[in-house]
């Protein structure tokens, strides 16, 4: 497909000084999440199927910069800057013209990098019926004028105000024409104010909290907090082993298995969730399982183990730590795991009050070796992850 043929085309602007923000360079060059903001809207448009040309509008002075900034990104054209946004822009779209590009055309701040598919599709799906289409959030503060000394004057009546952001999107040939015809005297505050000059309909689709505009400095530092908190992921392990023997009861991942040999113990000997609880406590560094259910206790001879492990998480979550996702491997010759793993998981799933997609339940013998493979004893490892 070439270009005038493709269903969307982008137009993403990083254009601007970011002279609010300050910096050694333009905002939209800083990294953020890893990348530089730029980057990020670039890939989604390049990831979504409906998008073809995608193209960045820069500065000549920045041109360099961004090329390296944006190195092994395959599949997009730079388009010169202009002086306002709107100019950017314009330059992009006379750029799309003279490919005589007919299909959607979408136009991003660089500075929104946080960019959701499902928002595209959002505006795709309105641009059937309308001529453009804009992301917005109702304001949600209450809102006063305030006089040059800061004082709050007469209140801004809230209902009915929308915060817009971008892609704004709209059928190419409308916004070619309301860039063609605007005032070029006046400075519009997007796009979609040109279209509805022009005498275009443009409708609001439900917008996005994450695609906020980095404008001010502190946006960063917001963000850096924002990240950090995200990231708190912490990994724990525990290992535990029981002996075998007659006349006890098998119970493994909660669930109690027919077999001849039993693991014997103070509790029921659930080696594996001993090991789980054992991961989870290391996880949110909360000591171990002797720490919080000593032998010595003779509350807990012949207890349940799936006890353990729920108040292990208990405490975890306690102390802001929700389990993201639990790890199991059992070390035996017999009995065997495979059929019983469905059970394990469905029950460990229900002790952790997670879904069952978050826990993983494996198997192995270790070749008759050692005490696990004379059938002495049955051992288990775990893995809990961990997130504030
Ligand atoms: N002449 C311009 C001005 C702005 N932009 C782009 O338009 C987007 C939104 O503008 P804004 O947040 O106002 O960015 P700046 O103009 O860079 O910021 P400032 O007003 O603080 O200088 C940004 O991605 C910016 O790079 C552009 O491409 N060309
Ligand atoms: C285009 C825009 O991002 C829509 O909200 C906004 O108008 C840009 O405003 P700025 O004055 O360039 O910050």
């Amino acid at each position: 497909m070439n270009a005038a043929q493709s269903k969307a085309a982008a137009i993403i602007v990083a254009a601007g000084s970011g002279s609010r923000t300050g910096g050694d360079v333009p905002k939209q060059f800083r990294t953020v999440r890893g990348k530089p903001m730029l980057r990020h809207s670039v890939e989604e448009f390049l990831q979504h199927p409906a998008f073809g040309p995608i193209i960045v509008v820069v500065a000549p002075a920045h041109a360099e910069l961004t090329a390296q900034l944006l190195e092994g990104v395959e599949g997009i054209t730079f388009v010169q800057g202009g002086a306002e946004r709107k100019d950017s822009v314009n330059n992009a779209i006379q750029y799309l013209d003279n490919l005589s590009f007919n299909g959607m055309t979408f136009i991003h701040d660089a500075a929104r990098p946080f960019l959701s598919s499902a928002v595209l599709d959002r505006l795709l799906d309105a641009l059937a019926s309308s001529d453009g289409a804009v992301p917005a959030l109702p304001v949600v503060d209450s809102l006063s004028r305030a006089n040059t000394n800061s004082i709050l004057s007469e209140a801004v009546e809230r209902a009915g105000l929308f915060r817009i952001q971008t892609p704004q999107a709209f059928h190419h040939q409308v916004i070619s024409k309301a860039h063609a015809t605007w005032n070029s005297e006046k400075v519009p505050t997007d796009d979609a104010r040109m279209a509805m000059a022009a005498g275009y309909k443009v409708v609001f689709v439900e917008g996005d909290e994450n695609l906020a505009k980095f404008t001010f400095a502190d946006d960063f530092g917001r963000e850096m907090g924002q990240a950090a908190k995200m990231h708190d992921v912490r990994t724990g392990t525990g290992f535990d082993v029981h002996r075998l023997s007659k006349g006890e009861e098998l119970w493994l991942c909660g669930v109690k298995i027919d077999h001849e040999y039993g693991l014997a113990g103070h509790s029921d000997a659930d080696v594996a969730l001993h090991a789980l609880t054992d991961a989870v406590l290391g996880a949110a560094a909360l000591g171990d399982i002797g720490d919080h259910f000593p032998p010595s206790d003779m509350q807990w001879k012949g207890a349940s183990s799936d006890r353990f492990l729920a108040h292990a998480i208990k405490l975890a979550s306690g102390a802001g730590f929700r389990v993201t996702h639990l790890d199991v491997t059992i070390i035996c010759e017999a009995p065997k795991i495979g059929p019983h793993k469905q059970a394990m998981r469905a029950r460990v799933a229900e002790i952790a009050a997670i879904e069952a997609d978050r826990v993983s339940i494996k198997a192995t013998t270790t070749e008759k070796l050692g005490f696990t493979g004379r059938g002495e004893g049955i051992a288990a490892m775990a893995t809990a992850t961990l997130v504030k």
